[in-house]
């Protein structure tokens, strides 16, 4: 079981495990496996949202896993079709019920939808209340951040953002890097197409470090001091994906560097300004994981 696994302190000093276990696009019974799984080696992050509809699951896994709440580190987001003051709280009350928590760790808006700033208010107002240890962010560029902090009060400690070698947000990772909110990288493996996992450069490296491939490209994250969140339903890749903090396992500069060369600009999900995306996730129900 891995048991040092390090933390990324936020800027009001809250500790985040920083691999955690996304759970995006899993069914219940997946969703009830897999936390078990990574809890039992030694996971205590999980990353869900209200979008994937499955946080009754993930409340459950928790429960069962017998672990004392407080050392474990829970992330939900609150979704587009939710907007103002009110909703935001009401959103926020519901995904504590389900989740079956009474408090969360980590609160972010998914997408910076337009009337992003009064469900910040809302996320500020929980926080000052004690309900929610950090808050944050999802899909923001900087252009976004700049715009919440316009009116907010409190700064976001997290942007949660598509981030793998294929799409390194390299300008964004220094700009968040200034203004100390840490960088969470959603599909840090490029996803399922394994398209990130099967480049040559990585494959080279893999046969190199004697690792998988997988395992060089969530080292790199972490050498970048990122906080990632692989998905896996199997678990012997749970497994892989937290075995990476061995001392001995360490990528050389050159070889982060052959890994910084494989930016190619290419995206698994939308481009944070594609209004269109925006526009049509506002009505979007969730059915692949409809009941
Ligand atoms: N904030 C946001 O808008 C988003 C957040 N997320 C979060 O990020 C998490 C991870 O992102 P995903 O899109 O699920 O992509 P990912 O990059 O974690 O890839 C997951 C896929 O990679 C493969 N995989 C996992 N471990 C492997 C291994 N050791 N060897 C070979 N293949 C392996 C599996 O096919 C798996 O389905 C989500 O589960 C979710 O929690 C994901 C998408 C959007
Ligand atoms: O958290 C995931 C948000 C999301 C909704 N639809 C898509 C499509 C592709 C990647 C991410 C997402």
């Amino acid at each position: 079981m891995a048991t040092n696994i390090p933390y990324i302190e936020l800027s009001n000093g809250v500790l985040v495990p920083q691999v955690g276990l996304g759970v995006f696009r899993m069914s219940d019974q997946e969703v009830e496996n897999s936390v078990k799984w990574a809890i039992q080696n030694g996971y205590r992050h999980i990353d869900t949202a209200s979008f994937y509809d499955n946080e009754e699951a993930v409340g459950r896994a928790i429960k069962d896993s017998g672990i004392d709440r407080k050392y474990l580190f829970v992330t939900t987001k609150i979704w587009n079709n939710i907007r103002g003051y009110d909703e935001t709280i009401a959103q926020f009350n519901k995904s504590l019920e389900k989740l079956g928590l009474d408090y969360l760790d980590l609160y972010l808006i998914h997408w910076p939808a337009q009337g992003f700033e009064e469900d910040w208010r809302a996320m500020e107002d929980l926080y000052k209340a004690g309900k929610i240890r950090a808050i944050g962010v999802s899909n923001f560029k900087a252009h976004h951040i700049e715009q919440l902090m316009k009116n907010a009060t409190i700064a976001p400690m997290v942007d949660q953002i598509e981030t793998h070698p294929y799409l390194q947000e390299t300008d964004l990772h220094e700009y968040l890097q200034s203004k100390n909110i840490a960088h969470e990288s959603w599909s840090p493996l490029g996803a399922g197409l394994n398209k990130v996992i099967d480049n040559p450069v990585i494959k080279e490296l893999a046969d190199k470090y004697q690792k998988s491939p997988a395992q060089i490209v969530l080292r790199w994250h972490i050498q970048r001091g990122e906080i990632i969140i692989p998905k896996s339903t199997h678990e012997e890749r749970i497994k892989e994906n937290i075995d990476i903090f061995d001392y001995h396992f360490d990528l050389t500069p050159e070889d982060m560097n052959k890994i910084a060369e494989l930016d190619s600009d290419q995206r698994v999900g939308a481009d944070p300004d594609d209004t269109d995306f925006l526009d049509k996730s506002m009505t979007y129900t969730n059915q692949n994981n409809a009941k």
